[in-house]
C-alpha cells in the first residue's frame, strides 16, 4: 500500500503542503518510558545508505506504511525499513520491536563507516568525535519541521541540505504519533549518519535514544535540561532560552549550546515569543555556551547575527519551503562562511 504522498516527493524535492490524511494537528503525544540509567554510546551504527539510493528525486514518495513496497531508496525495503543497530548497544526497545515483526537479518554494522569519519574522527583518524565537542557544526543548522514537509520519504530534502553543506539537523516533529516519529527518524537518522551529520532530536529524550540519534534538543516546558544530562551524559543537549537567566540556568544544567529566539515571529511555531537581536544579544552576553538563533531566519540576516555574538542559526522554513531547500541550503552555508570569514 503506497503511503501519503507529501513534500520532497517525486522528481522535484521541493516542499509540498501536508497531505489532508497525513496533516499534523495540535495535541499531545505519547511518550515512551524512558529507562532508569540509560546510557547511550556515541557513535553511528546505521549502515550507510548503498550510494544508488541517495540523489534528490531519487524515487517515488512514500508513506511510512509502505515499507516492503518497491524501494524509493538503497534499502531494498523502502527508506523508512528498519536498520539493524549495534548489538549491544542501548536501543533494545527497536530491536525487540524489529525482531517482533520479523525484521531481522540485515547486514552487521561495519566497524567503521565513512559517516564516522566524516562526522568528525579525532586527529588519528580511529575514533569519531563525541557528540559533545561538535557545536561548531551547528553554524547552520536544519530544522527538519514533519510539518512542513510532511510525513514522506526524508530523502529528496535531506539528501540535498545534506549535500550542500549542512552539518546539523534538527528533528521536530510535534503530534505525530510515536510509531511514525519512530520510523521517520530513523530514516533521518540514517541519513544523517552517511554524511556525518548531526542529527539532534526536538523535545523527546526516549525518541533520541531510540534512533541513536547524536543529541537531543529541549526547551523551558519540556523535560528539564539537568534531567536529560543525568540520564544522557554524552548526549548533546540543546536548550532553548529567551534571556540572559534561563541561559545561565542552561549553562548550570549541562547543556552544550542554547537555542534562543524567536528572532522574530514566524509560523512555524505560533506561539513562539519574539525576542529580536537584542534579545539575543543579551543571551549571548550571559553565557560561555554557543548560542544558536532561532525563528524566522532568512540569509539576509546572517551578518547580524555573526556580529551579534552567534554561533550558528537554527533554520526551518527558509530552507523547508524554498523551491529548492539544496539551494536555499548552499545559500545559507556561504552566507554564513562570509559573515564569519
Ligand atoms: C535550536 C532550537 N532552539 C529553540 C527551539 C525551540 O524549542 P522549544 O521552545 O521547546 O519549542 P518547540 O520547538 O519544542 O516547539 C528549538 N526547537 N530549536
Ligand atoms: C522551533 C522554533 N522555536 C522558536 S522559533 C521556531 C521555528 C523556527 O522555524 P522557522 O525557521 O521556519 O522560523
Ligand atoms: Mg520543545
Amino acid at each position: 500500500m503506497s503511503g501519503p504522498r507529501s513534500k520532497g516527493s517525486g522528481a522535484a524535492p521541493g516542499p509540498a503542503p501536508v497531505p489532508r490524511e497525513t496533516a499534523i494537528r495540535p495535541g499531545g503525544q505519547q511518550r515512551m518510558p524512558v529507562p532508569a540509567g540509560t546510557v547511550i554510546r556515541p557513535g553511528g551504527w546505521w549502515t550507510p545508505m548503498s550510494p544508488e539510493g541517495r540523489g534528490p528525486g531519487g524515487g517515488p514518495s512514500r508513506g511510512p506504511e509502505s515499507v516492503g513496497d518497491a524501494p524509493p531508496t538503497g534499502d531494498p525495503r523502502g527508506p523508512l525499513a528498519p536498520q539493524r543497530p549495534d548489538p549491544g548497544s542501548a536501543d533494545a526497545t527497536a530491536k525487540a520491536h524489529e525482531g517482533a515483526q520479523g525484521l531481522t537479518g540485515l547486514e552487521p554494522p561495519a566497524a567503521t563507516t565513512g559517516a564516522e569519519d566524516a562526522a568528525g574522527a579525532d586527529a588519528d583518524g580511529r575514533a569519531p568525535r563525541a557528540p559533545r565537542r561538535r557545536t561548531g557544526e551547528l553554524a547552520v543548522y536544519f530544522v527538519y519541521d514533519v510539518g512542513l514537509v510532511g510525513t514522506g520519504d526524508p530523502a529528496p530534502v535531506l539528501e540535498a541540505v545534506l549535500g550542500a553543506g549542512v552539518r546539523a539537523v534538527q528533528f521536530r516533529a510535534k503530534a505525530v504519533p510515536d510509531g511514525l516519529a519512530y520510523r521517520l527518524a530513523r530514516a533521518v537518522r540514517r541519513l544523517t549518519a552517511h554524511h556525518g551529520a548531526l542529527l539532534v532530536i526536538n523535545d523527546r529524550l526516549d525518541l533520541a535514544l531510540a534512533v541513536g540519534a547524536d543529541g537531543v534538543h529541549v526547551g523551558q516546558d519540556d523535560l528539564p535540561a539537568d534531567v536529560v544530562r543525568r540520564l544522557w551524559p554524552d548526549g548533546l543537549l540543546g536548550v532553548s532560552v529567551r534571556t540572559p537567566a534561563e541561559a545561565r540556568a542552561a549553562e548550570a544544567a549541562g547543556a552544550d549550546y542554547v537555542g534562543a529566539g524567536a528572532l522574530r515571529s514566524t509560523a512555524t511555531k505560533d506561539d513562539a515569543r519574539v525576542i529580536g537581536l537584542q534579545g539575543l544579544e543579551r543571551v549571548a552576553a550571559a553565557t560561555r555556551l554557543p548560542v544558536v538563533a532561532i525563528g524566522g531566519i532568512t540569509v539576509a540576516d546572517l551578518p547580524a547575527l555573526r556580529r551579534a555574538g552567534m554561533a550558528g542559526v537554527a533554520v526551518a522554513s527558509a530552507i523547508a519551503r524554498a523551491p529548492d531547500p539544496g539551494r536555499a541550503a548552499a545559500a545559507f552555508v556561504r552566507a554564513w562562511q562570509r559573515a564569519s570569514g
